[in-house]
């Protein structure tokens, strides 16, 4: 891929995910600059990963050809206000957005009327390169800058392009915040198998192996439907049916689509709010 200057301001969970994983693919260490108020999370890239740092945002952007917006939403008009305050010319730089619930029209408007905005929606597993990216960008966005994006987030993991922006809360509500739906099911998975009598390593390992496994099992065979390996599981009169049927009894699939509902429900209104 191309290698740009890249800024990242906010260097905090998702900055670490989205750095480590353009590291493992060979992104320059040198070309990677990541800007926060505080040294710890700094010193902790430059040390694992041999980034630049700085405290100083303005320093961090006035580098860079490509900025990644690597901060709490609810921080994204501060951060960028002051940035245009200490005289950053956002030029022809390219700005990327990772926040969640921040309009492409909001972020616009926040850098001081610059359009060239690519915004995207990662999740954490980037940190391992087993991301999964929605993006989206309005339609004057240049192929280069859509390419670009791509390729830096294809070095963490699949990416997916929304034609509408609201997809973007979709993606939200389907990957961004996903894994930590099954990070609650695994614990609630684990709690019962430690209170059946395994030890607490031995519940994770059962648990995250089985998580591993399912999940590999499901990349490893497209031509399969989910309720296909479903399926394969569950003997009839056997163990598994008599667990999903408790599962369907209890309105899994009701619950699933109301949690994923609230999280688009929230991107939305964080939209109108920000
Ligand atoms: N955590 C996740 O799973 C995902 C998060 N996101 C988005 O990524 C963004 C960052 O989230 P996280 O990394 O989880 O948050 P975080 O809280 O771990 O990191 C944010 C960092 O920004 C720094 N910061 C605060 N004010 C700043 C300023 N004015 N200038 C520079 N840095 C500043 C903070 O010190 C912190 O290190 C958010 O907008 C979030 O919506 C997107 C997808 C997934
Ligand atoms: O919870 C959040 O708002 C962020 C966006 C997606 C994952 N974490």
């Amino acid at each position: 891929m191309e290698h740009r200057k890249l800024a990242f301001i906010g260097a905090g969970n998702m900055s670490r995910s989205l750095i480590s994983g353009l590291i493992q693919s060979g992104y320059p260490a040198d070309c990677i600059i990541a800007a926060n108020p505080s040294r710890p999370k700094l010193d902790a890239l430059a040390a694992d990963f041999g980034i630049r740092t700085t405290q100083n945002n303005l320093e961090a952007v006035t580098q860079a050809e490509a900025v990644v917006l690597a901060v709490k939403p609810q921080m994204m008009a501060a951060m960028l206000s002051e940035l245009l305050a200490a005289g950053a010319t956002l030029g022809d730089k390219l700005l990327i957005s990772i926040a969640a619930g921040i309009s492409v029209a909001r972020l616009e408007q926040m850098a001081g009327g610059h359009t060239r905005i690519v915004r995207t929606m990662p999740n954490t597993p980037s940190l391992l390169g087993l991301g999964m990216t929605g993006l989206y960008a309005r339609p004057h966005v240049a192929e280069a800058d859509r390419a670009y994006c791509q390729h830096m987030m294809e070095a963490v993991g699949k990416t997916l392009w929304v034609d509408e922006e609201d997809g973007i809360n979709q993606v939200i509500a389907a990957a961004g915040s996903a894994p930590a739906y099954f990070f609650l099911f695994m614990e609630a998975m684990a709690r019962q198998a430690e209170q059946s009598g395994f030890s607490a390593d031995d519940a994770r390992l059962l648990v995250q192996q089985t998580a591993l496994g399912a999940a590999n099992m499901v990349a490893a065979n497209p031509q399969l439907s989910l309720s296909q390996l479903r399926e394969q599981v569950t003997s009839k009169g056997g163990t598994t049916a008599e667990a999903i049927r408790r599962f369907n009894d209890n309105g899994l699939d009701r619950l699933v689509a109301d949690a994923m509902a609230a999280a688009v429900a929230r991107a939305r209104e964080l939209e109108r709010q920000l």
